[in-house]
């Protein structure tokens, strides 16, 4: 795991064509009616199809039941389920074990306690997404709100340890969290969007740039 790039809360065509042409190792399609990144099971399908191939595709779920799993699951056969909610360890076995998917699991970060569930998560990950937690506010949303935790809080990990870095990223700061964190990998919704759930070509396209030169000023 070296050097990766994901692009979560993709819903149109447009937006998918340039995330992919500028070299997006991953593509997120939320399925969480709450999120104003949410797409719809068609939209969904036809825009999984316009990524096979080209980069790993991940379908962001949240508490979901094993329903809204195989519904998402039919129709985008992703690479790649990523659990946000608060799925236990033992709900987590069970997806992987039942849809036979890879897993990301998001975990998040506030203090240093929160480093806690990294190895038992960890384990049964095989990403680890390091976001930020949400904000106590009433209506917030699990993740993407574009936020971003105390990084030095990871400088405390073993350098060995796996993870995919997220929230309050941008092309502005995303170099700086590469290299003060380590992160072999790298999450953004929020920070390449013009307006929530708007996303925004340019900002894609930098976004990208500036991971790709980080991770290549480290050898990566
Ligand atoms: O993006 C959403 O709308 C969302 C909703 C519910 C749970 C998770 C969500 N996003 C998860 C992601 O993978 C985001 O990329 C990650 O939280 C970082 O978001 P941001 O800080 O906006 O870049």
């Amino acid at each position: 795991m070296d050097g990766l790039i994901k692009i979560c809360g993709i819903s149109t065509p447009e937006t998918l064509d340039v995330a992919l042409s500028a070299g997006a190792d991953f593509i997120g399609f939320a399925r969480f009616p709450k999120s104003p990144r949410h797409v719809g099971l068609d939209q969904a399908r036809a825009l999984s199809r316009q990524a096979a191939g080209r980069a790993q595709r991940v379908v962001l779920l949240v508490d979901a039941d094993d329903a809204a799993i195989a519904e998402a699951v039919e129709a985008i056969d992703p690479e790649f389920l990523q659990l946000h909610g608060h799925e236990t360890e033992d709900r987590i076995r069970e997806i992987r074990d039942r849809f036979g998917r890879q897993i990301i699991k998001a975990l998040g970060i506030a203090e240093e306690a929160d480093l806690a569930g990294i190895a038992s998560y960890g384990a049964l990950s095989d990403l680890l997404l390091l976001d930020a937690k949400p904000p106590r506010t009433s209506g917030a949303l699990p993740g993407g709100n574009g936020l971003p935790f105390d990084w030095r809080l990871l400088t405390k990990l073993d350098p060995d340890t796996a993870f995919m870095l997220s929230g309050g990223l941008t092309s502005d700061n995303v170099a700086e969290a590469i290299r003060l964190t380590g992160a072999k990998a790298v999450d953004v919704s929020s920070g390449v969007e013009s307006a929530p759930g708007i996303k925004d070509p340019a900002r894609i396209e930098a976004f990208i740039k500036a991971a790709r030169a980080a991770y290549a000023a480290k050898g990566q």
